[in-house]
């Protein structure tokens, strides 16, 4: 019989994958990656959630105590990267190097199963012509996590399985309902377990960056306010600026250095090239001539049709991998260093990487 691992979060999703692939015929398995402590869904409380579905499955439970490396690779990642002024993503390093490399790793070595699956809403084909598996958005657009998996190496995706990517979000509901899910009806867990754990991402972060007060200026120099640490704000941000102008302000860039938050109105927040670093090529090859593509800056912003120039490997500096260039076919908002700029033709995925700090 088939063995597969299920990620168990103790959210709906996940606990509704395992029971489709249970109910399927697959010999599943559960585990649970002990994240963090604190209240939320990455710390005690979905562990014993997620070994409630295990008990009503009656599948075996596997618990990996990960803090140490979600610490290292996670909390010390953001706290780097904010008190450095820009705006890390956490959730695609946390798939790569927390969840699936570390999950795969785990089932190939300690219990001899191959196949992990999750309750992401992606779904992956596998292309022979090319050898290559291709990551594409889920059915369900709203829910579309496909952004979060750009990172995943062949290797991972070669492991992956997505059994929600078809499905639309109430039909998860309602099959976990079906079968008397212990946490069909949970609600939504946040966009960041952060967040969660610790109320909000300025509490979280105030754990580890002493606020420092400073100047809000405008690209001239001018004093228009007080901020409460750079680490608080994010390039696009317009609320809880508390600078009044005749108006709307937006954070157009931060500079940690000299403890300045610098504002401007809405066109010099936007942006029509960008450079990105640590690009994964996903479902192709890397290209050696420019391709076109519709890019997402952002996990919620609309993809924007642009020109993608390969830059390659900088031999002076090999850390930051793969480069490309990125040309935009029209003005975008809000591009900020630390996120991940996730390029898209239709459905597919080609690849990701992470914009660069331009200063
Ligand atoms: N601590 C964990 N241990 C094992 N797998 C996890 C863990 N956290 C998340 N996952 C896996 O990653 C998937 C996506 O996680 P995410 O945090 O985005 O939760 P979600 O989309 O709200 O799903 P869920 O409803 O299952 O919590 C989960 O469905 C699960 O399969």
């Amino acid at each position: 019989m088939n063995k597969i691992i299920v990620g168990l979060s103790g959210g709906v999703d996940s606990s509704t994958a395992a029971a489709i692939l249970h109910h399927q015929g697959y010999q599943v398995e559960g585990l649970t990656l002990w994240l963090m402590k604190g209240k939320g869904q990455c710390c005690s409380e979905g562990m014993v959630d997620a070994a409630y579905i295990c008990e009503q499955l009656d599948i075996p439970h596997h618990i990996v105590d990960t803090r140490n490396l979600f610490q290292a690779n996670i909390v010390d990642y953001l706290v780097t990267g904010y008190s450095a002024g820009i705006t890390p993503l956490p959730c695609s390093q946390c798939n790569k190097t927390v969840k699936f490399g570390p999950m795969l790793a785990y089932g190939r070595e300690k219990l001899g199963i191959d196949k992990i699956a999750t309750g992401h809403y992606a779904r992956l084909d596998y292309d022979s012509k090319s050898d290559r598996y291709l990551l594409k958005r889920a059915i369900d657009r709203n829910k579309d996590q496909s952004y979060f998996l750009y990172d995943l190496t062949q290797y991972l995706l070669a492991g992956s399985v997505f059994p929600l990517g078809e499905m639309v979000k109430s039909e998860t509901r309602r099959i976990a309902a079906e079968y008397g899910l212990k946490t069909a009806d949970k609600p939504e867990s946040q966009d960041l377990c952060l967040v969660e754990s610790s109320g909000s991402m300025r509490a979280f972060l105030d754990k580890y960056i002493t606020p420092h007060q400073g100047e809000i200026v405008d690209r001239e120099g001018r004093v228009l306010g007080r901020h409460d640490g750079v680490h608080h704000y994010t390039i696009g941000q317009r609320k809880g600026l508390g600078v009044s102008a005749p108006h709307p302000l937006y954070v157009i860039d931060l500079d940690p250095a000299m403890n300045k938050v610098i504002v401007g109105d809405r066109d010099s927040a936007t942006k029509m090239e960008s450079t990105v670093k640590l690009v994964n090529w996903v479902s192709i090859a890397p290209p050696s001539t420019s391709i076109r593509a519709e890019v997402q800056v952002r996990y919620r912003s609309l993809p924007v049709a642009a020109n993608i120039i390969p830059l390659g490997v900088n031999e002076e500096k090999p850390q930051d991998g793969f480069r490309v260039k990125l040309i935009f076919e029209e003005a975008v908002f809000g591009i900020t260093p630390g996120q991940a700029a996730v390029w898209y033709e239709g459905d597919i995925l080609l690849g990701g990487g992470i914009i660069e700090n331009e200063k």
